[in-house]
């Protein structure tokens, strides 16, 4: 993404006499950042989504950037007259993919969310939270610049919840900014860079860009690299904190939703980084006064 999406001055109401969801809307989604927009039933979260993947245009106000998009929406239409890999593949040569590179893709994937074993499965026929992962990976196998998860998370299993928290960690570390809802309130705690409530037609920002100390658990990882190198770029801007404790050595405290991506980045450099240890990060000791 090559630079920010901006809702200006937005707003969307349903029929030209309905009432206003959305109204006087300002929202910026930098490269790489990720978005959680929360709020009571009904307020407008999944609106303002469709907004946001360009699926559904304002009735006031301007977006602008149009960065490659993928979205998971909350209903997924199953009664797709394809196959889960016949439907992901003609998608993926949608993105631009060969035939065959786009049915490997797509089998990586699925396989990733387990699911690779209903691949030649009748869509009509998968189960909810079958068809819930090919939703997933429809928006992955696109390697979009902005990822929108409408309670992407929503009916599938621990380990493809867990599998979607560390794509998305993946994806903002590789310069997709990811905005997400979901019900779930500890969903990626601690990872969002901003969180926003929708509230009375508008949006209330609850933290601030990019938070030095995110609440939620934090492993502690300790590599040593070549004397003078640098860490790779997108580590620094995934960490919570980095400490140089001597010449090559740092100390990295990782939220652990991104602790696995920051590793593959760390194994996978050029020139390579040894992982001395792992570690979770201790609970602070109780404090005597309350913190405000
Ligand atoms: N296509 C539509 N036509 C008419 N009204 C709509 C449409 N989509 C949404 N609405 C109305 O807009 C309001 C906001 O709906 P929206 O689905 O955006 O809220 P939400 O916060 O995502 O809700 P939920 O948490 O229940 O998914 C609701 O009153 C809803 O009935």
């Amino acid at each position: 993404m090559q630079r920010d999406l901006r809702l200006d001055n937005v707003g969307r109401r349903y029929g030209i006499r309905g009432p206003w969801v959305l109204r006087g809307v300002h929202l910026t989604v930098p490269p790489g950042t990720l978005i959680r927009i929360d709020g009571p039933n009904g307020t407008g979260k999944s609106t303002l989504l469709r907004l946001l993947a360009r699926i559904d245009a304002p009735s006031e106000g301007r977006v602008t950037g149009r960065p490659r998009t993928a979205y998971v929406p909350e209903r997924f239409p199953t009664a797709l007259p394809f196959t889960a890999l016949g439907y992901l593949t003609h998608l993926g040569t949608v993105h631009g993919l060969s035939r065959p590179a786009a049915t490997r893709a797509a089998l990586e994937w699925l396989d990733r969310f387990g699911a690779a074993s209903y691949a030649r499965t009748p869509m009509a026929q998968l189960s909810k939270g079958s068809s819930q992962k090919v939703a997933v990976v429809q928006a992955l196998l696109a390697e979009p610049e902005l990822l929108v998860l409408d309670e992407a998370w929503t009916g599938l299993d621990a380990d493809a919840r867990a599998e979607l928290e560390r794509a998305v960690a993946e994806r903002t570390a590789g310069g997709t900014a990811v905005v997400f809802v979901d019900h779930d309130p500890s969903r990626l705690a601690g990872a969002p860079d901003a969180t926003y409530t929708v509230r009375d037609t508008g949006l209330d920002r609850r933290t601030e860009p990019a938070p030095s100390n995110p609440t939620g658990p934090h492993v502690i990882v300790v590599v040593q690299g070549p004397r003078a190198a640098q860490l790779p770029t997108d580590v620094p801007r995934t960490v919570a904190s980095v400490e140089e404790l001597t010449p090559g050595t740092h100390r990295l405290t990782v939220p652990a939703s991104h602790s696995d991506v920051v590793l593959r980045t760390l194994l996978t450099a050029r020139p390579s980084w040894h992982v001395v240890s792992v570690s979770q990060e201790r609970p602070a000791q109780p404090e005597t006064e309350s913190r405000r």
